[in-house]
């Protein structure tokens, strides 16, 4: 396969195709808005998995699995909270060339599955609180234009869906969960978020609030939801009649959350730290974090034999340390070959092992972040990776951060937030927390490009000053909070 050609700047559309393929992270398939994962993309998949369902056991949470298939009449039991998805919901209607007494959905997210059976399940407040989890694939059948990983037809999330007795108990755990959100895009992925609650338009509309973590992607300037925590209120409990006894023999409606994250995560990490050589994995995701390479220019095969060994004792003794390693030693390819491979599928660490460094018991490492190279003595081989890997994880992060929050702008007035929003940034503006005038500016904007509209993306949890007389942007009222505007995917 030839290297890369487009470049991020350029053509970011472009790039990102090019980048998952050469990545050999999604292979393209039949079905429109449908991916091939393969083992890149899983291995991140798999590596959040395991981080999370350590911080579900300590939550406490249940891990579950629903089926996939939902009856029309279960389904439509949450009337207006299925309403606005209706078009998106894919039915099964026929079995081999007969057709179904009723259609079937497939899930598109699992409330009216699982409901009914907290109902049959949550009884008394000892039953509480009741926590339940599943990792599972969704379908949307979505018209808008379809992106790997950002925006498909079907795509693994983990959905989970929780039951208390109180709303304090479900307010505590609404912004436990969206810390563990932020904690998978800041500390595994290396990209930054912003925490904050969606406004009442923004909302799932059959719950009571919505908080989210956001993530920005400074080359299309757009923002994008990177997961979601919400709470129900008492709204599911009423329409699924789930209520439990207190310890005075009353009975009264449970309070509920639920939570979700998704695989868009992967392409939000593609997104912000690919360049035009490929992938860049942090190391805490990266499936594959060093790939040894012998470097032999001249045919010896006594110089071969030691240069392989010395390569698979650095990759057992690095694997002995669980750190993820392997050693590429295919002679149908030189050393050139290799290293631009292994950078386009972003492994965080190249390790090279030629005749010189033999003789001097040295190694040579080079990072796939910064280019930069530095040779190790072989005896503190583990101990420099690991200061390497964890080094590479912070630059990423912390040059994510630092692009992100040069595209903030925060802005005053109509003409400035018209002006942000064409040089592609990031918005934060003092507004009236209004519908009616957040509807307005999304009808104002829509005509700007192909983009879309401008829309609310959060009001961040962290707050600045709002000095007293501070005016709305779009309808010159007055200011009551600081909000995060934007185009999204
Ligand atoms: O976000 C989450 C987190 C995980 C559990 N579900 C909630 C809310 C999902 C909202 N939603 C989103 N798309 C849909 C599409 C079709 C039918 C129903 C829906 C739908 O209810």
């Amino acid at each position: 396969k030839l290297g890369m050609t487009c470049k991020k700047d350029v053509s970011f559309g472009d790039w990102y195709s090019e980048v998952i393929v050469h990545g050999e992270m999604i292979e393209y398939y039949t079905v429109s808005g449908c991916y091939i994962l393969m083992p890149s993309a899983v291995g991140v998949w798999e590596l959040l998995k395991g981080f999370f369902d350590g911080e579900m056991r300590r939550l406490k949470a249940q891990p579950y699995y629903f089926p996939l298939f939902v009856t029309e009449s279960a389904l439509q039991k949450e009337k207006d909270h299925i309403d606005g998805f209706a078009p998106e919901v894919a039915w099964v209607t026929k079995s081999g060339d007969s057709d179904l007494e009723a259609p079937i959905a497939i899930r598109p997210t699992s409330e009216t599955i699982m409901y009914p059976y907290f109902s049959k399940w949550i009884r008394s407040y000892r039953d509480l609180p009741f926590r339940c989890y599943q990792w599972c694939n969704v379908v949307r059948w979505e018209f808008s234009d379809p992106t790997p990983f950002i925006r498909s037809r079907e795509f693994l999330w983990q959905e989970g869906h929780s039951a208390f007795a109180t709303r304090e108990e479900a307010d505590e755990e609404v912004l436990q969960v969206l810390e563990l959100y932020r904690r998978i895009y800041e500390e595994f992925l290396a990209v930054p978020v912003i925490k904050g609650r969606k406004s009442e338009m923004e909302k799932f509309a059959g719950g009571l609030y919505t908080t989210s973590v956001e993530a920005f992607v400074p080359n299309t300037g757009r923002g994008i939801q990177a997961a979601t925590s919400h709470c129900l209120g008492q709204n599911f409990a009423d329409m699924f009649g789930i209520k439990f006894e207190d310890d005075r023999g009353s009975r009264s409606n449970v309070w509920q959350n639920s939570w979700g994250y998704s695989t868009r995560s992967i392409g939000v990490m593609v997104m912000t730290h690919g360049d035009d050589k490929g992938l860049v994995m942090p190391p805490r995701v990266a499936p594959l974090q060093v790939i040894v390479i012998p470097v032999l220019y001249y045919k010896d095969a006594d110089m071969m034999a030691a240069l392989k060994e010395a390569c698979e004792s650095a990759v057992h003794t690095l694997s002995q340390s669980w750190i993820r390693a392997e050693f590429d030693d295919r002679e149908n390819h030189n050393p050139g070959w290799k290293y631009s491979h292994w950078e386009m599928k972003g492994v965080p660490l190249r390790i090279e092992i030629g005749p010189r460094d033999l003789a001097n018991k040295l190694v040579r490492m080079v990072r796939r972040d910064n280019g930069v190279k530095v040779d190790v003595p072989v005896a503190n081989l583990v101990e420099e990776v690991r200061v390497l890997l964890d080094g590479i994880q912070e630059n990423l992060f912390r040059a994510a951060k630092e692009r992100r929050d040069a595209c903030i702008r925060v802005i005053h007035t109509w003409d400035e937030f018209i002006a942000a929003l064409n040089d592609k940034r990031l918005i934060l503006a003092p507004w009236c927390d209004e519908e009616e005038v957040e509807k307005d500016v999304k009808a104002r904007t829509k005509g700007e490009g192909e983009l879309g509209a401008a829309k609310t993306l959060c009001t961040p949890f962290d707050q600045p000053e709002l000095p007293d007389g501070t005016l709305c942007f779009a309808s010159g009222k007055p200011a009551k909070t600081w909000s995060f505007w934007g185009r999204s995917y």
